[in-house]
């Protein structure tokens, strides 16, 4: 499968380094409105693909998008330090007016997934720019945060990441749920399994991690500027699972017609993601205070969106 990304800097460059690593897709052509900065990012990544397998990697215009199974749209504005995602939505909804009538001309049998922020509201643009059927335009969402949580909630009990199943629901932002009550490990109930291995979540513990996973991308950009690695591994676990139909079960965002009573918004819900993009939602069965931050997350979703789509 081909894969196209706009928006060649550090999340799209970053995502095609993963995908030719992982050997995610046959093609990754790197598309950006400054094309020496696409080529330098193909040239810099085909370099990688001797070491671990075959990938070809390419740089070009729209045009070049032609046959894709999936379009990344990672362009646009980063935030600045202390600068919330949401402060972004204006610029980069210019920068998707621009971007998706040139992607649908070139490949319109991709599935969008898109990258930039703030995710849900910008996944909400790109489908109604798109004209796409919801299943089809897929926002990472809280796939990262999801990760964030399984490895902090790892490194606190000691066990493999792989075991820990939680998840982050809502808006990739500030009023992210942490689905502490639906958590689980190996299958059993977090705080059960957490007590037997002598590491309790104590309310302090629950603290330290939902901060933890809530600032992470504060944090990091007041480190080094801006987050790159952690969603660059997301967006190729979503190629994966379309690629290979995997049907796998990942917290990604979609338009959705009712979300705790709230209607037509886009969100992180946990979803069955395919070759046919996201074809149902899996609602997990959290707490009624967790419920109520959920509906919460998605009014500030729906008021922020306003009239866009
Ligand atoms: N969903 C998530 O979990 C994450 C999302 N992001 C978001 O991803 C986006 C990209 O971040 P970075 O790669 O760090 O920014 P960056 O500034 O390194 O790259 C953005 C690229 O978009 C290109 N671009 C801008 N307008 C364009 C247009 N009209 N057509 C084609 N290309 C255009 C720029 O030339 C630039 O190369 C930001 O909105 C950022 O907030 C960043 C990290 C995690
Ligand atoms: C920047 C961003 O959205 C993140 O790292 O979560």
């Amino acid at each position: 499968m081909k894969v196209g990304i706009v928006g060649a800097g550090l999340v799209g460059s970053a995502a095609g380094y993963a995908i030719a690593l992982l050997g995610a897709a046959s093609d990754v052509v790197f598309v950006d409105r400054n094309p020496a900065l696409a080529l330098a990012q193909a040239e810099d990544v085909a370099h990688a693909v001797p070491f671990v397998g075959s990938c070809r990697v390419s740089a070009g215009d729209y045009a070049a998008l032609s046959g894709a199974g999936v379009v990344i749209l990672a362009a646009g504005v980063p935030q600045k330090p202390g600068e919330s995602r949401l402060s972004l939505l204006s610029r980069n909804a210019e920068v998707f007016a621009d971007v998706i009538a040139q992607v649908r001309a070139a490949a319109p049998e991709a599935l969008l997934v898109v990258a930039s922020n703030p995710v849900d509201i910008m996944t909400g643009v790109a489908q109604r720019c798109s004209g796409l059927e919801a299943g089809r335009v897929i926002g990472s969402g809280t796939i990262l945060d999801t990760a964030r949580f399984r490895s902090m909630v790892s490194d606190h009990l000691g066990v493999a990441v792989q075991s820990i199943h939680a998840a982050v629901l809502g808006e990739h932002g500030d009023s992210e749920v942490l689905a502490w009550s639906s958590a689980h490990v190996g299958g059993e109930p977090l705080d059960l399994c957490a007590r037997e291995l002598g590491t309790p979540i104590t309310a302090e513990v629950r603290a330290r991690i939902d901060e933890g996973v809530r600032r992470a991308a504060y944090r990091i950009i007041d480190g080094k500027g801006a987050t790159w690695y952690g969603i660059g591994a997301g967006l190729a676990r979503i190629v994966q699972a379309i690629r290979d139909d995997q049907r796998a079960v990942l917290t990604v965002s979609v338009r959705t017609p009712h979300v705790e009573g709230i209607e037509d918004v886009v969100l992180s819900l946990p979803r069955v993601v395919g070759a046919s993009g996201v074809s149902a939602t899996v609602l997990p069965d959290i707490a009624a205070d967790e419920r109520a931050a959920l509906r919460r997350s998605a009014e500030i979703l729906k008021e922020t969106a306003g009239s866009l789509w």
